[in-house]
């Protein structure tokens, strides 16, 4: 039988059912109870506000320690199958910030791309950017990958750097990394992830989007 040329034929297949979102709070003061974690349930507020396809959210709170932050990693990936994993927190120059090595000691392969976004996107907000090491891996299993992404701890850098950074009139003026998460998921064979996109407009070549 002859293959049926179709954009629709073109587009990576999706698997059919939501989106499993790891969030990682690393944080020594916030997990030790010295102040309340923001980090998570700002994550968890942005998905909320930003997510329009279905997803599940696994939460975790943990200290600035290497092997912890990996094995947590790992447990939400190999364990929970999620498809993304968002860490925010530890990923400046002082001793105690390890979330990069961490990751990528967690990683299969890295996504330079990612960090690299983040911090021009950061620029626009602060000067501090280049002191974030964060870093975008994915981590690959037999038969399952997630993208792993690090954010800055200030919970305020949440927003900014998934949603980036539009003028008054909404035009964007940096691209938050959030446009590009939903091909790159598609492509590691995760759920087709829609948004809001007054919060944030996914991209996608025209023949891997699904026609509305
Ligand atoms: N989980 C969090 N909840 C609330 N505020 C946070 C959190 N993580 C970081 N912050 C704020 O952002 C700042 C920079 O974050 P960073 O990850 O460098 O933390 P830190 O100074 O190493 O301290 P700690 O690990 O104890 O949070 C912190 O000093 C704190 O004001
Ligand atoms: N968008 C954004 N990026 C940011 C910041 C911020 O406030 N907003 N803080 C910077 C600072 S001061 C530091 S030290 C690094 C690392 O922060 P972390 O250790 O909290 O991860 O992120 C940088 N990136």
């Amino acid at each position: 039988m002859a293959t049926q040329h179709t954009a629709q034929a073109q587009r990576p297949v999706s698997v059919q059912r939501p989106l499993r979102v790891g969030l990682i709070s690393i944080s020594d003061r916030a997990s030790q109870g010295v102040y309340a974690d923001e980090g998570v349930p700002s994550l968890r507020t942005w998905f909320e506000k930003a997510l329009t396809s279905p997803y599940e959210v696994q939460e975790r709170l943990v200290a600035d320690e290497r092997d912890v932050i990996t094995s947590t990693i790992i447990e939400l990936v190999d364990i929970l199958q999620c498809d993304l994993v968002i860490t925010t927190g530890g990923t400046g120059p002082a001793r105690r910030d390890v979330t990069p090595e961490a990751t990528l000691a967690a990683a299969t392969r890295e996504m330079p791309g990612f960090g690299e976004q983040m911090r021009q996107i950061s620029l626009k907000f602060v000067p501090t950017a280049i002191l974030s090491r964060q870093v975008g891996v994915l981590r690959e299993t037999d038969d399952h990958a997630a993208l792993v992404l690090n954010l800055p701890g200030q919970p305020k850098a949440i927003a900014q750097t998934l949603e980036g950074l539009k003028d008054d009139h909404g035009n964007v003026v940096v691209s938050g990394i959030f446009a590009a998460v939903p091909y790159c998921i598609d492509l590691i064979g995760g759920p087709y992830i829609e948004t809001d996109e007054s919060v944030v407009k996914p991209f996608r070549p025209k023949k891997a989007a699904k026609v509305k």
